[in-house]
């Protein structure tokens, strides 16, 4: 059994059917990157692994476990916007998700448990690169130092699996290089294991060990919403395999340029 079992899952709004026939296994470690058209239910699957949508039909284990449908710490996500609280300290705001995720109800550490909680905090932010910024506030950052808290505050609470959705989009691509490296860093640091949503082919070919795109296999043009999105293209990526890469992504291109409504 794999770390991941996605077994036929299905998602549907009322009559649209977002999603369908989604059948996956992913091993712990692996590195996913995901692209298809806007609209397409990428955030949607996200969430499914999150917790904060459920499947309506078809079933998700972890660790040969049922999801449960609701966000716990083995899960971690980063959007992007940026989600940071304003009127915290970059600090703060790490040392706020260590403390919440320690003690949901009160939110509060103390003794021994807050000296901990503020080491590990001050280390999760010397990770992610941001220690000359501990007592900045987030308005201080730039845009790659707000999603470098973020990852911060989603890796504190020491998650194995971190879903990125979008996290470097509104980035300038100078900063995104850096953002790379940083989360190739992170995930075999903390020996991860990523799903990340990404509208840069380029990105998703570098970043992944694994890339899938979510795209309809079927399309009844009197009913748009008649059928779902499956993973049409699961191809190992990543500079291991730059072969395979440029014919996915020649292919890729075509489709999109003989059906632009499926265009990035
Ligand atoms: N809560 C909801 N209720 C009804 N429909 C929803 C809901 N959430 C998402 N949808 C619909 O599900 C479809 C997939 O949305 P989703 O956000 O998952 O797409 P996406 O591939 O992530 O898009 P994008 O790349 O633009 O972010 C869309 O048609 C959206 O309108």
């Amino acid at each position: 059994m794999s770390y991941i079992e996605i077994n036929n899952v299905w998602k549907e709004y009322s009559d649209q059917i977002v999603l369908e026939r989604i059948n996956n296994q992913v091993e712990e470690g692996e590195f996913i990157t995901i692209v298809g058209a806007s609209g397409c239910g990428k955030t949607t699957f996200l969430n499914m692994l999150l917790g904060t949508e459920s499947q309506t039909r078809g079933s998700i284990s972890i660790a040969g476990k049922p999801l449960r449908n609701e966000p716990d710490q083995e899960r971690g996500i980063v959007f992007q916007r940026y989600s940071v609280f304003p009127h915290l300290t970059v600090l703060q705001n790490v040392l706020l998700s260590r403390e919440f995720e320690q003690s949901p109800l009160l939110s509060r550490l103390f003794g021994d448990a807050k000296h901990k909680a503020a080491t590990e905090a001050r280390e999760m932010i010397e990770a992610v690169g941001l220690s000359a910024a501990l007592d900045k506030y987030p308005h201080e950052l730039s845009g790659g130092m707000q999603q470098r808290l973020a990852i911060a505050q989603a890796l504190i609470k020491k998650p194995r699996i971190l879903l990125l959705d979008e996290p470097f989009g509104a980035l300038d691509p100078g900063i995104r290089a850096d953002m790379h490296q940083l989360v190739l860093d992170l995930w075999q640091r903390y020996k991860l294991t990523i799903f990340m949503i990404t509208h840069d082919l380029k990105e998703g070919f570098y970043l992944g060990t694994r890339l899938w795109v979510f795209d309809k296999d079927r399309i009844d043009p009197q009913a748009p919403g008649a059928f779902g999105a499956r993973i049409t293209y699961d191809v190992p990526v990543g500079s291991v395999n730059a072969d395979i890469s440029k014919t996915l992504e020649k292919s890729i291109q075509q489709t999109a340029i003989s059906n632009p409504e499926h265009a990035e």
